[in-house]
Parts: structure tokens; sequence; C-alpha cells
């Protein structure tokens, strides 16, 4: 199944995508798609759907995060081999994990917003991971139970917040906008292709990122698991799963974000994203 949300930010509604691409409404079957509608089993009662009889929607006014509400948003640095030379770094001997603040969360196609004093916002095309059941100590062979499904996620950073203002890396990855998702989540039993799809980002119709998820350092299930030995997982908390190479900290002269920029995003099967780069404005 792929579901997402329909409407401006505060008034999504749920709503599913049918296998002609059509979106249909799944208001009154449900509530918006979020961590509560995950933890209230909602997939399950989405199960055995008369899918023709939705309402279609033709134009939505916008398309928001699919998963609305995460309790957290955990993600993964250096996770791929070619990411790790291009920012002249050394694998570590564990995974890298940091955290992005939830209010970061936006559309799949809403503005991506260069906070006040940013000079260097970078992009970082990601596989997203959402949370399905509550998970502690769970162990790689285990983690598949616990996984809701998958989206294509933007881990957009400000390198100089994240490397040239001291102490940790979510100073450069938490502003507002910076963790676009989206356009639909798809369920696990739909997508298990997860460790082996292409990813790519393109910046102004340049190709920038190219790669796929099968290069990976730690895999899907080894970070679900890794994970929760620090901290337990809820329904609807996120995983964002690290960027492969192509990120503008990587290239000579380093390359950023400035207002203007259009940038699209793609993981295989997940869907697209588009997004216009302004600046803040208060
Ligand atoms: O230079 C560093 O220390 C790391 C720079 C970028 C890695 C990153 O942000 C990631 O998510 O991976």
């Amino acid at each position: 199944m792929k579901l997402l949300n329909v409407g401006l930010p505060g008034q999504e509604t749920p709503c599913l995508l049918d296998s002609n691409n059509r979106i249909r409404s799944l208001e009154g079957v449900c509530d918006v798609i979020s961590s509560d509608f995950l933890a209230n089993d909602g997939l399950q009662a989405l199960k055995n759907l008369d899918v023709d009889s939705l309402p279609i929607i033709e134009k939505p006014d916008r398309i928001g995060a699919p998963l609305l509400n995460p309790g957290k948003i955990i993600a993964v640095g250096l996770n791929y081999d070619e990411h790790i030379k291009e920012t002249g770094g050394k694998q570590q001997d564990e995974p890298v994990l940091f955290t992005k603040a939830v209010s970061a969360l936006s559309g799949p196609f809403d503005l991506i917003e260069r906070p006040k004093g940013a000079t260097q916002v970078d992009w970082e095309i990601e596989l997203v991971v959402i949370i399905g059941k509550p998970a502690r100590y769970i162990s790689e062979d285990d983690a598949e139970a616990h996984i809701a499904g998958f989206c294509t996620g933007i881990d957009v950073s400000e390198r100089y917040f994240q490397k040239s203002r001291s102490g940790q890396w979510l100073k450069g990855k938490s502003a507002d906008t910076f963790a676009p998702i989206g356009p639909y989540f798809v369920t696990l039993d739909e997508f298990k292709q997860y460790q082996s799809c292409a990813v790519s980002l393109d910046v102004n119709g340049k190709r920038m990122q190219a790669s796929n998820t099968d290069t990976m350092i730690h895999s899907v299930k080894k970070l679900v698991s890794y994970i929760n030995e620090f901290m337990s997982l809820q329904p609807g908390d996120l995983i964002f799963t690290g960027t492969p190479e192509g990120v503008g900290l990587g290239m000579n002269p380093p390359q950023f974000l400035k207002a203007g920029d259009k940038v699209v995003a793609e993981v295989e099967g997940l869907g697209a994203q588009q997004h216009n780069v302004v600046d803040y404005s208060a």
C-alpha cells in the first residue's frame, strides 16, 4: 500500500495511491497517517479495503509528509564508503548516529528554506525507514517485524552549523524544512527491495548523486537493531539511513544551495520529491 497525507500544513487528510497512481481519499476510513495511526494498528484496519470505492482527489492543494508527528528522527552518518571518502573521513568502528529535530519535517514538494545565517546548505538523498511497532533490544533477524515501511527523504544539512559551530551535528541538521519526506510511504509488504534500490538527486537539472542502497555499509536491519541498543523505537519513528557520494561538501570547490535552486530527489520505487530553495524571511 502507498499511503500519503494531502492538505495544507496542519489540515492534512489521509489518502492512498491506487494502482493507477490516482490519489484516493481515506477520510472517514482512518485518521491522518501519523505515529498515532501506526500505534493504533491503523495499517491492519486498512486491510481488505475496497480501493475502487474511495473518492479520487484530482488536484490536491498540497502533499504533506506521509508520516506526521514522528516521536523522533534518528539519522545515520557516513554510511556509504564513497561518501566517507568525499568528506575526507575514515570509516568509524560503529555506525554514526545523530538526531534531526522533529520540527524539521516537511512535505515532498515544500520549499527548502535556508535558515538565518546559512551559507553552506547541502543535499543528502536517503532511504527513510518508518518504524511500525515498538522495538526494544531487537535482533537484526527480528528487525523487519518492527518496520512499517519506507519513504524517500533528504537529510538537508547546513555544513557550517554542523561542522564549525561546536558540539553535535544536530545543529546543522535540524532547521525547519531540513527533513522533507515522501511523496508517499510504501508499506514493507510492497517494498521488500529496500536494500537494493537506486537513489538519485539532481540540482538544477544536473545529476549530483546516483547510487544504490546495496552499497550501504550498515544495512537497514543492522541499523534498526543497532539503534535499539541505545533507545527504544516507537511506531512512527523515522530512521534516515545515510547518504551516498555526491554531496556539495565533497565537490572541489564545495558547492552549496542558494535561493532559486531546484532540487529533485528520488529513491526508486518510493517516488520523487521536488523543492525550490528560498532564504528564510521573517
Ligand atoms: O566531515 C564530517 O565530519 C562529516 C560530514 C558529512 C557527513 C554527513 O553529514 C552525513 O550525514 O553522512
